[in-house]
């Protein structure tokens, strides 16, 4: 009997609790790659669906592995790298990230879990999650990836997390493939049940919990038991070949490669194999050599190029990378509590352009003239996102050769209202996109973060209560004053459905208010930042918006 025969403990738990990686924080970079495939992926798959989500149709970049920018510790980059960005709290340094989850504030989770029928026989707890992010770890064999989703998951505690292991879905060997089983290639593609593993998959992502096989790795056959895995707002699918297919990767918001070298990796697994897989270093080695290194090469490096993260793991635990990911995903889940709690809240979605704008006009050392010409262009898109969001009649044009083009009618009976001072500054993005619209104005005042607020001065459009009415406010911060704003609006007879909140950066505690008070209007704003602080000031936030924009 050789040892791939030899019997031994099973290791079918989804975790390997084995290991004992040294405490210390590591030094290594983090290679970030591409960032904003993560970012592009996230707004369109990761949204909220009442139902089962359609199936992402991601065609992975080919671009090269470890061209994108780097990330690391801020002793490993030091103060002399140019152009990264401080995560607050952390000492950590990034480029091109889309942000940190420090910047944004978690709405907690309130489910909205109504009893009753549901046609495809889900729980209410089932059914009323959102579509979950699904994180894809891949890496040669003992490279650590159990372990790096461990870490995802201690530090992910206050959500939900589930881990799908790519090895609960290895085949069962025939008898006939039992017999000669040292020549069974286990790395190869068709060693893995892949229908199995992504039916559980779908399965998770549609709101419904699924049953996971467990594997023996003594036996090299599924146990009769299953795991049942319920649907959570983070999936973690681990496996050697999560990267590699295609059918799986689609799936994934974020791909993540743990880099560790051959030696070390092969150190750790005569280890972990002679220790948990009932195996013995001989039949490791002669393994390892006809069929774990080959596949390595040809399947498992080369999927190292679709990683949006690779984490060096040989030197100890890379908490900075660690930290870095969890990060990234509870800015995800956090912003997506919002969405998902309001259906009147609208977010712009985000790309570098966008990024690029709200970066030099957050940024306290910009130039007059830089502010101004970003946050006209920025409120520009925010203002023909808005419209985008106004009721239009269908109307047919003919086209210069003749054909007939089945467009739309701009919606008729608009005005705009600022919120002096700051939402003047967004009056011309809305005069550009709507020519010869009427414009309105409020003043609200507080004398003191804790006073009531006082109606100044209004100049309305008389006819203001027939008209759709955009509200513009750039920054919002506890909402009262946008607040107090609408109820004049009210108060003249606008319907809160015809109402459109417009603003640039708005704080949580402001959403709440906004759009827990007027369910009807909606509410659209370019970034949510994190909170507010004991000022009341819009944390990170942009300052004093009017004074930056009109004064010399
Ligand atoms: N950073 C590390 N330093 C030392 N040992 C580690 C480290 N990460 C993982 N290990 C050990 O290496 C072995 C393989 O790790 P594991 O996470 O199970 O790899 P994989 O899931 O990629 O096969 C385990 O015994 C684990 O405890
Ligand atoms: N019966 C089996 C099944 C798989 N293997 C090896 O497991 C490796 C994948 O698991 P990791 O935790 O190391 O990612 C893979 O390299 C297979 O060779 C096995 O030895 N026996």
């Amino acid at each position: 009997m050789s040892s791939l025969q030899r019997q031994g403990t099973p290791d079918t738990s989804p975790l390997l609790s084995g290991g004992s990686a040294p405490p210390h924080a590591s030094s290594s970079p983090l290679r970030i790659d591409r960032l904003d495939r993560i970012d592009s992926r996230s707004s369109r798959d990761f949204a909220w669906h009442p139902h089962p989500p359609p199936m992402p149709g991601s065609s992975p970049s080919t671009g090269g592995g470890f061209l994108g920018p780097r990330l690391g510790s801020s002793s490993s980059l030091g103060g002399g790298a140019t152009g990264y960005q401080s995560i607050e709290g952390h000492g950590l340094t990034l480029s091109r990230s889309s942000s940190s989850a420090a910047d944004v504030f978690s709405a907690g989770s309130g489910l909205l879990l109504r009893e009753g029928e549901d046609p495809e026989g889900r729980s209410p707890r089932e059914r009323n999650r959102r579509c979950p992010f699904v994180i894809g770890v891949a890496g040669g064999t003992a490279s650590g990836k159990t372990t790096v989703c461990d870490k995802i998951i201690q530090r992910l505690h206050d959500q939900c997390v589930v881990m799908l292991n790519q090895d609960s879905f290895y085949r069962s060997l025939t008898e006939e493939e039992m017999q000669d089983v040292e020549n069974y290639n286990f790395d190869s593609p068709d060693a893995f049940d892949t229908p199995a593993l992504l039916e559980c998959l779908e399965q998770l992502k549609a709101g419904r919990h699924c049953e996971v096989p467990t594997y023996d790795f003594t036996q090299h056959r599924r146990g009769s038991e299953t795991r049942k895995v319920e649907p959570a707002d983070v999936i973690i699918l681990e496996g050697i070949l999560v990267l590699h297919m295609q059918e799986l990767r689609a799936h994934c918001n974020m791909l993540v490669y743990v880099d560790t070298d051959d030696d070390v990796r092969l150190a750790r697994r005569i280890q972990r194999d002679v220790q948990h897989r009932g195996r013995d270093i001989a039949s490791v080695i002669h393994q390892y050599t006809i069929f774990v290194k080959p596949a390595f090469d040809q399947y498992v490096a080369p999927s190292r190029r679709y990683a949006d993260i690779i984490i060096p793991w040989q030197r100890g635990d890379n908490l900075v990378a660690i930290d870095l990911i969890t990060q990234h995903i509870s800015l995800k889940l956090r912003c997506h509590d919002l969405l998902r709690i309001y259906p009147n809240l609208e977010l712009l979605p985000s790309n570098f352009q966008i990024r690029g704008m709200h970066t030099i006009i957050r940024d306290a050392s910009s130039s007059k003239n830089d502010f101004v010409f970003y946050a006209d262009r920025l409120n520009r898109l925010i203002v023909e996102a808005g419209l985008g969001h106004l009721p239009f009649q269908e109307k047919i044009v003919k086209t210069p050769t003749g054909h007939r083009y089945v467009g739309v009618d701009f919606t008729r009976g608009i005005c705009g209202v600022s919120i002096i001072r700051s939402g003047e500054a967004m009056e011309t993005a809305l005069r550009e996109c709507c020519q010869g619209i009427k414009l309105g104005k409020i003043l609200v005042h507080r004398h003191g973060p804790h006073e009531e607020e006082e109606v100044i001065y209004e100049r309305l459009p008389s006819d203001i209560a027939q008209r759709h009415v955009l509200l513009l406010d750039p920054l919002v911060g506890t909402g009262r004053t946008a607040c107090r704003a609408v109820e004049v609006l009210l108060a003249r007879g606008v319907q809160q459905d015809k109402i459109l909140f417009l603003s640039m950066v708005a704080a949580p505690e402001a959403i709440h208010k906004l759009c827990g008070s007027y369910p009807g209007m909606k509410v659209l704003t370019s970034e949510i930042d994190r909170g507010l602080d004991e000022d009341c000031r819009i944390v990170p936030g942009i300052g004093e918006f009017g004074e930056r924009y009109f004064s010399d």
